[in-house]
């Protein structure tokens, strides 16, 4: 049987980025970049204003001085008359014949009651020429590469790319996902009387909301009947829908109502059936290639047990969908962790152990200390609850005692790790 390195590094071989298409910035978050952006001019494009206060001649030191204009953002510069401020507010282009800016705060209003003429005492003098003020491309530089291809557009990457007037972007596609689940016991979620035999589906919802949550758009296949006709059929609606990858779920193990993996194999290649993990063990991936007007399509068979798809869908799938969408670097990310308690280990299969991540001081340094989510069963879906990491566990005989340091695959947030109160700020030492 495969492994799962082995299993990623088929599925990975076997797929390529997707083709660009052009996004507004509105609508740019989460793709990934198939262009350089380079700024076109430098940003401050003039010299400007840090602080809301007087610009002045940095050789006119402290002392009183008449206020000349009003220098406003958004202004054209002024001109500074000898022996004159100007009051200036900040992001404000710096006057003609000014080199340095002093704040408000180190100054005093000399204004009279009747205001016609405005005055000013500087308390504390600038430093030099430049105190306070913004150098013209000190922020971004003309020319300068501000995101390569390949960056994922976050909020950030949003504002530069706005401040740049990138407004229309080249990005790679993110594949349109299609999600079916199959089985006769599975009835839908607003269910509410379940006859005998039923269970609510799960997998398809889970899979749809993981998918969607990494941009893709998702197609919703229903449920496919145990029969070769039915299952078949749903394929062929996700073929005539522009499905780029299926998630399938359920039918793959060894029953004789498992049909997905025959009909794969008639309709493209199976590039393997099973792959020796826990949960997992039954994972499928084929490629169906294009044929016609049909676009190619890449298709995982899930296993039908609501942990096992979901976690074979953050180890295989993710990064698939990943590297289509043009990510760099697909795979998950790994940390160390200690665990906080035994574990029991199996001896066959590497088994990917639901934990819940939260950093710890310890002795001198600082780790992660993996909590279990509790009974593995592949059918417990409480045991996915709160999980932000999967402890990569080896096959093996016995017990791994509590305090072992394990590595952990992040399959969660970090920013929402449970929040520990017991953690002071370490203060910097004072020199
Ligand atoms: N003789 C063998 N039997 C099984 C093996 C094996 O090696 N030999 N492998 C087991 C393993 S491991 C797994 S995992 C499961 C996977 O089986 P399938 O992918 O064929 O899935 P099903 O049999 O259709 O369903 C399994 C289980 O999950 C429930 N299920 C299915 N779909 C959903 C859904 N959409 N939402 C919620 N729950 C779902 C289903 O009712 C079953 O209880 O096979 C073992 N068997
Ligand atoms: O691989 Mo199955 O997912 O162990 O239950």
């Amino acid at each position: 049987m495969l492994s799962i390195a082995e299993a990623n590094e088929i599925v990975q071989g076997s797929i390529s980025t997707l083709d660009s298409i052009d996004v507004d910035l509105f609508a740019a978050t989460g793709y990934v970049l198939a262009e350089d952006i380079t700024a076109k001019e430098p940003l401050p494009p003039f010299p400007a204003s840090i602080k809301d206060g007087y610009a002045v001649r940095s050789a006119d030191g402290a002392g009183e001085y008449d206020v000349d204009f009003e220098q406003l953002a958004g202004s054209a510069p002024g001109s500074l008359n000898e022996g004159k401020v100007a009051y200036i507010t900040t992001g404000a282009p710096l006057p003609d014949g000014a080199d340095a800016v002093v704040q408000v705060e180190n100054t005093e209003d000399l204004t009279g009651p009747s205001g016609s003429q405005q005055r000013v005492k500087i308390v504390k003098a600038a430093k030099g020429p430049g105190d306070d003020v913004r150098a013209v491309g000190s922020d971004i530089q003309a020319g300068e590469v501000v995101l390569p291809e390949g960056s994922v557009i976050g909020a950030a990457e949003v504002g530069l790319l706005a401040t740049v007037g990138a407004a229309k972007l080249r990005v790679y596609r993110k594949p349109v996902v299609g999600v079916l689940s199959t089985g006769d016991e599975l009835v839908e979620p607003g269910e509410q009387h379940l006859g005998p035999g039923q269970i609510r589906d799960a997998n398809r919802l889970m899979l749809a909301s993981a998918a969607s949550t990494s941009g893709c758009e998702v197609i919703d296949l229903g449920i496919a009947r145990d029969t070769v006709e039915d299952t078949e059929a749903k394929l062929q609606l996700a073929e005539s829908k522009g499905v780029d990858v299926l998630l399938t779920s359920g039918g793959v193990s060894m029953g004789n109502k498992d049909f997905i993996k025959g009909i794969l194999e008639r309709k493209g290649k199976v590039h393997f059936g099973r792959v020796r993990m826990k949960p997992g063990k039954p994972l499928t991936f084929a490629t169906i290639d294009a044929s016609g007007s049909r676009k190619a399509m890449t298709v995982f068979g899930l296993p039908g047990n609501p942990v096992s798809s979901i976690v074979t869908y953050n180890l295989v799938c993710l990064p698939a969908l990943r590297k289509l969408s043009g990510h760099q670097e697909p795979g998950l990310r790994r940390v160390d962790a200690r665990t906080q308690t035994a574990i029991k280990l199996d001896a066959e299969r590497p088994e990917y152990h639901r934990v819940s991540l939260s950093w710890h001081r310890a002795g001198g340094g600082a780790e992660f200390a993996a909590s279990s989510t509790g009974g593995q069963i592949s059918s417990r879906l409480l045991s996915m609850r709160s999980a932000n990491a999967l402890l990569e566990l080896p096959a093996a005989q016995g017990v791994l005692p509590a305090g072992s340091v394990v590595s952990a695959l992040l399959i969660g947030d970090l920013g929402g790790m449970p929040v520990l109160e017991d953690l002071p700020m370490i203060m910097p030492l004072k020199n």
